[in-house]
């Protein structure tokens, strides 16, 4: 257990500190670009088996995928789907009228999805970018996953209606997006979360081609406090501490008896935990147990560790809506365990993480929509831009900006 001030005196952000694995993963993304394909079949061998087979996986083994599928699983990806495009369709950018200065929206070409599938299979994430990305318009979808290709996955594709499914994972399977090879079209940006390597990876290929924003491994920040249900909170951190031992969870506080009963709670469901293994490094790893003097001190450590996922199940979590400005997700109270914005909520679970949640948004349709200013000034109204823009080019001794300014100032042939 450790106070608010101890805390922030010895925390680093994950991947703040992942110089070693960024030279490795430099290497493979190199390689790739030289050597396509056969760089991709080699590194495939390597880090997902002898066996593992780079391939694209035909529309009608997708559709064979979806129909293989129990029916409850098919019904329940099929009900979540809806909740994403409701809430997606909520709160698309819309249009403004086309007149004088006004950005126009256009859907991003090709988009490239990394769905994970190393340490567990992640169907509601094809659900969580490839849905917001069809309700932008986006025409071509490329999803990439670890082989074999899960079978929820896959059918989770087929429902989605993606163009082209590889199954190539990892720092490979990002490069072959962004870069493209002799079978993979690049694409114009990635989306999609994965482990340190394919969040390192999107940070490194970042400008040749877009990324959604670094979503690396999971986070989930618990306030308790008194009246809080123990149970719950400990199992809430033990859902995300199962996704992989570099997972963070953090639970803070406002009460001693309860910080103590909730980590007694976790230690004891970890035990008994189909993925044990992975929830304990995880725990022991990368888990903080904070006592708050108050709310505004549990605010504060919100704000500060900027989570993928802030979770406040105090008695008066409505309260904080407002004052959690750095999350990637909030959910308030005990109804609204993060684990329902993982799969049917809405809202995408791609979502910020290493503190990224000060400056980047989760994934949502408006991630797929470019809005560039189009700019078309009249005869009539040319003078007071001029005017504005003359004196400042010279200010910057760019003489040829004034000039193209001046030179229309006296109006000529064209109106
Ligand atoms: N932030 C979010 O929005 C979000 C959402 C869902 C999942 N996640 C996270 O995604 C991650 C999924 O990770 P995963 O491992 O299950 O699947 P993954 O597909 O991200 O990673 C598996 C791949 O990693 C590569 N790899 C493994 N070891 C390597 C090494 N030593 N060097 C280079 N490459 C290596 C391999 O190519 C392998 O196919 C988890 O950390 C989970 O918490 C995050
Ligand atoms: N919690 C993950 C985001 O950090 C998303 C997820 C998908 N499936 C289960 N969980
Ligand atoms: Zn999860």
């Amino acid at each position: 257990m450790q106070t608010a001030q101890q805390f922030k005196q010895s925390y680093r952000p994950a991947g703040q500190d992942d110089y070693d694995i960024s030279g490795r993963v430099l290497d493979i993304i190199r390689d790739v670009r030289q050597n396509g394909d056969a760089s991709l079949a080699r590194y495939t061998k390597q880090f997902d088996g002898e066996n593992a087979e780079v391939r694209e996986i035909p529309a009608d083994e997708l559709k064979a995928a979806f129909e293989s599928i129990p029916e409850a699983l098919r019904d329940a990806l099929i009900a979540a789907k809806e909740n994403i495009e409701a809430y997606q369709s909520k709160i698309k950018w819309q249009p403004v009228e086309p007149e004088g200065f006004y950005p126009v929206l256009h859907p991003i070409g090709r988009v490239g999805i990394y769905v994970p599938g190393g340490k567990a299979n992640y169907p509601s994430t094809v659900l969580m970018t490839a849905v917001p990305a069809k309700v932008a318009g986006v025409r071509c979808i490329t999803v990439v996953t670890p082989p074999p290709g899960n079978p929820a996955t896959l059918a989770a594709c087929h429902l989605c209606g993606i163009d082209h499914v590889y199954t190539v994972g990892g720092v490979q399977g990002i490069a072959a997006l962004a870069y493209g090879t002799e079978t993979i079209g690049r694409v114009d940006k990635i989306c999609g979360p994965g482990n340190a390597y394919v969040a390192m990876a999107k940070k490194l290929v970042y400008g040749d081609v877009g990324i959604d924003s670094v979503a690396g491994p999971s986070e989930l920040a618990i306030v308790v406090d008194k009246s809080s249900n123990a149970e719950w909170a400990a199992l809430d951190l033990l859902a995300q501490a199962e996704h992989d031992e570099q997972a963070r969870t953090y639970l803070i506080s406002l009460d001693q008896e309860k910080l103590e009963e909730v980590g007694r709670l976790a230690d004891q469901f970890a035990e008994e935990a189909p993925r044990s293994e992975i929830i304990k490094k995880s725990l022991a790893d990368n888990h903080w147990a904070i006592l708050a003097e108050n709310r505004s001190e549990a605010v504060e450590l919100l704000n500060f560790i900027a989570p993928e996922h802030a979770a406040v199940q105090t008695e008066d979590a409505d309260s904080y809506a407002e004052d959690v400005t750095h999350a990637g997700a909030l959910f308030v109270g005990g109804y609204s365990p993060e684990a329902i914005g993982d799969y049917s909520a809405g809202p995408s679970h791609v979502l910020p993480t290493g503190g990224n949640a000060r400056f980047q948004s989760g994934l949502s349709v408006n991630d797929f929509l470019t809005a560039n200013a189009v700019i078309r000034v009249d005869r009539a109204d040319y003078r007071r831009y001029a005017e504005a823009g003359i004196p400042i080019a010279r200010a910057e001794e760019l003489y040829a900006h004034a000039a193209s300014m001046e030179a229309r100032l006296n109006g000529g042939n064209e109106d």
